[in-house]
């Protein structure tokens, strides 16, 4: 079973308007309300590619509510813990340019940290773990290490998809795979990356220090992977980029699902970024029959490992 965790879920209140001006009363038409948070989106996608999965995290009010009701519509299994906060709603705008407003994660209290904390104990080394989205400030980041350090002592091996100082803190607890933008992967070096081949130096010294697997995603230029014996590159397939919010997390879902069946990174990275593309290509999460009909057309290319 894959668990993924997302501390800080959202509704994303995604809307299309053909410009947007600041200051300014603009009206739409086209709006649509997904569950969201990077973790939850993993889930929807793993859970579309056949995969078994369970959603959990924390979540709270009539926001809260939708994104339960949704994801059951969908059957993706659920086992969230509720707060006294309501779940935030993000806001999306597509427009000339695309803007978006994230709100704060909930405050977390002790028994609720406790229940999470139960439910990550119970995991074994057949689960993977993904903790995936803003970490809430209520909680240490002394918590989160601890977190991470219990599936490592367990042998449930764990993905991390979060950004700035807290990723730079909780990768001391060497999971398999990180997935950062080439910008979250400037901000852990503090250097600008605009090419694959500076990205994949950063993330060369991020396998050396113990993480398996580096993917850096860099939207419709594609990803570079670096792990132990790998270092890759893939080309995105060509396409109308219609949303990209949960490209990066449906990259996550692809390698995780093909990676779990066949354990064979090469394989896996040319379908997450399969993943990612259909999902940039479509209002919503991709589905599994959008990214079959692209994994071919995605290229990878094998670099040298010095
Ligand atoms: N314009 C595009 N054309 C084709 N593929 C795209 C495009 N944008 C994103 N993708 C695909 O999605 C993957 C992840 O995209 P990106 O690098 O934008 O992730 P991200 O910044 O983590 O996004 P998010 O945080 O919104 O999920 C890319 O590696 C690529 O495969
Ligand atoms: O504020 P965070 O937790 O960093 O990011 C949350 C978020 O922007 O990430 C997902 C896309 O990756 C969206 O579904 C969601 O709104």
């Amino acid at each position: 079973m894959i668990y993924t965790c997302t501390m800080t879920p959202s509704i994303d209140y995604t809307t299309y308007l053909p410009s947007f001006r600041g200051g300014e009363l603009n009206r739409t038409n086209e709006v649509y309300y997904y569950p969201g948070g990077k973790g939850i989106n993993v889930s929807r996608v793993l859970q579309r590619l056949g995969v078994e999965t369970t959603a959990t995290g924390f979540i709270g009010g009539f926001t809260g509510e939708y994104v339960k009701d949704f994801l059951k519509q969908e059957g993706v299994q659920t086992d969230f813990i509720e707060t006294n906060d309501i779940t935030r709603i993000n806001v999306k705008i597509k427009a000339d340019q695309e803007s978006e407003l994230n709100g704060p994660g909930p405050d977390i209290n002790e028994a609720q940290l406790a229940q999470l904390t139960a439910k990550l104990n119970s995991l074994t080394s057949k689960d993977w773990f993904v903790l995936a989205g803003s970490l809430p400030k209520s909680i240490s980041m002394e918590t989160y290490r601890e977190m991470l350090a219990t599936c490592r002592e367990n042998g449930v091996p764990f993905a991390l998809d979060t950004s700035g100082p807290a990723l730079k803190e909780l990768l001391q607890e060497k999971p398999f795979l990180i997935k950062p933008n080439e910008h979250e992967l400037g901000e852990l070096f503090d250097v600008t990356i605009n090419t694959k081949e500076e990205a994949i130096v950063y993330a060369k010294n991020l396998v050396e220090s113990g993480i398996q697997h580096v993917i850096v995603s860099m939207g419709g230029a594609g990803a570079i992977l670096v792990s132990k014996d790998h270092v890759l590159a893939a080309t995105a397939p060509k396409g109308q980029a219609v949303n990209t919010v949960g490209a990066g997390d449906s990259l996550v879902s692809g390698f995780l699902a093909a990676f779990a069946k066949d354990n064979d990174p090469v394989a896996a990275f040319k379908y997450s970024v399969a993943t990612g593309s259909a999902t940039a290509f479509t209002t919503d999460l991709c589905e599994k029959a959008d990214v079959e009909q692209l994994v071919d057309k995605v290229k990878i290319e094998t670099l040298e490992w010095k």
